[in-house]
């Protein structure tokens, strides 16, 4: 196949060599007036490639790929074909193949990091240690149906089965119970910008991302629509939302932004609650009480900005200490859009909080990252579940329990027939990958 900068020219049943491109006669590195690597079969792909590297100018690369084209059998690649052929050499599992996906996608260094994670086969290689630990309780399951009438078979090995798969169902529900890390580094933390009317919700996301994204005015009930930004804080993704300010209004449009404001909270990772540092008591009780009425429990995790710290008088002391003092307050900070006081501190807890929700992506097993994979996980450690409950009433019944549980696992990492998730993984990538 030939393998040309962002994209590969391949016919799909007659792979075309290079020995066949010097039978045509073709001047490949005249014409590409650079060189050519033909790589066996330790490529990318696991197939024999030939690499041009030239100059990037977009005549050339037009020239080139309009040369190319003319060859009978050439054509551009799919996108995403060659990793799909990389897969079905078995070079890389679907989850290293997603991990490379992510990879190309990654807009972040903590993202990049764990999708190289993944990439690297670290996913894989756990789905498929699981994988194998249920290949041999199911073969000792078996063992015991098929020969423990001849006594060949010890009682006990029942018992270790049953052990085997409570252990596996443990691990596997811990590992689902991750508190989202990995999809939230993948897809980026949704953060709103929560409070009453005109305490600066606006100002202080373009604060944040450093330009006037939101309109900014003295009006109260200015913003109706939701606002969002993608921001990297600290090397983990941001989705921050601006909203409308939390009031019963009278106006229709009004309502109807406060309604959009209220159905973010509720999908929200994290909370940036802002009250008017001028406005609220000064001590940590009565604090923690004006943010109970703004957000009612179960609240997620929040950070409590008070902004205007400009407009303080005397008061600002104390307003200090009961931030500083933190309990029973979520992390405090006081704030002035205004002057920017107080930003590194807000960017700061920004950072922690993101980093407790997102996790290290280099420590610890590796983390869940996609529903895909939640979502089999969950039919698996189900199944699991169902083996325990049939187990003393049939164990054939129990056996292919276990059969199903794996064959979940299997289709996670594509060793089991999963073709209709094939075509959508390996669209998402992006051509000549
Ligand atoms: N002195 C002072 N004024 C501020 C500060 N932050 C915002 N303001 C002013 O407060 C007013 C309201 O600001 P916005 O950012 O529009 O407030 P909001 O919370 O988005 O308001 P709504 O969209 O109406 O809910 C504007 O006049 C801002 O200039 C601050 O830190 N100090
Ligand atoms: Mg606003």
């Amino acid at each position: 196949s030939w393998r040309w900068g962002g994209s590969l020219l391949s016919p799909p049943k007659a792979p075309v060599g290079w020995k066949q491109a010097c039978a045509w006669g073709w001047d490949v590195p005249a014409l590409a007036g650079g060189e050519l690597t033909a790589v066996g079969p330790r490529s990318f792909t696991g197939e024999d490639c030939a690499e041009l590297h030239v100059h990037g100018g977009p005549a050339v690369l037009s020239g080139v790929l309009r040369a190319l084209g003319r060859l009978p059998g050439l054509r551009p690649a799919e996108p995403g074909e060659f990793t799909r052929r990389a897969f079905r050499r078995g070079k890389l599992d679907l989850t290293a193949a997603e991990g490379l996906g992510d990879l190309i996608r990654a807009e972040t260094e903590a993202q990049r990091r764990q999708a190289l994670r993944q990439m690297d086969g670290e996913l894989g290689r756990l789905y498929q240690r699981w994988s194998k630990t249920l290949t041999r309780a199911l073969a000792h399951l078996e063992a015991y149906i098929d020969f423990s009438e001849d006594d060949n078979v010890e009682e006990e090995v029942l018992s270790q089965v049953d052990a085997i798969v409570r252990a596996l169902e443990q691990e596997i529900g811990a590992h689902l119970q991750d508190g989202r890390r990995g999809e939230l580094l993948r897809g980026g933390v949704h953060a709103v910008i929560a409070g009453p009317p005109n305490v600066g919700k606006s100002s202080l996301l373009n604060l944040l991302c450093q330009r006037p994204a939101a309109i900014v005015s003295p009006v109260a009930g200015t913003t109706r629509d939701v606002v969002e930004v993608a921001l990297n804080v600290g090397g983990y993704p941001l989705v921050l939302s601006d909203t409308a300010g939390l009031r019963d209004a009278t106006d229709p449009v009004e309502q109807e932004g406060v309604s959009r404001a209220r159905d973010r909270l509720q999908h929200a990772d994290l909370v940036l609650a802002v009250l008017d540092a001028a406005a609220v008591p000064t001590e940590p009780a009565g604090l923690g009480a004006a943010l109970g009425s703004l957000l009612p429990p179960p609240a997620p995790p929040c950070i409590l900005v008070l902004n205007k710290a400009d407009l303080l008088r005397e008061e600002g002391g104390a307003l200090r200490d009961a931030c500083a003092r933190g309990d029973p307050l979520p992390p405090t900070t006081l704030l002035s859009c205004k002057t920017g006081e107080g930003l590194d501190h807000l960017l700061e807890l920004l950072a922690r909080q993101l980093a407790r929700l997102c996790g290290d992506p280099l420590a610890g097993s590796p983390s869940l990252t996609q529903s895909r994979h939640s979502l089999h996980l969950g039919d698996c450690a189900a199944a699991l579940a169902r083996y325990g409950r049939e187990r003393r009433r049939d164990l054939g019944l129990a056996a292919e329990r276990l059969r199903l549980a794996r064959r979940h696992l299997g289709r996670i990492t594509g060793h089991v027939g999963a073709e209709d998730v094939l075509d959508i993984i390996f669209r998402d990538f992006c051509i000549g990958k």
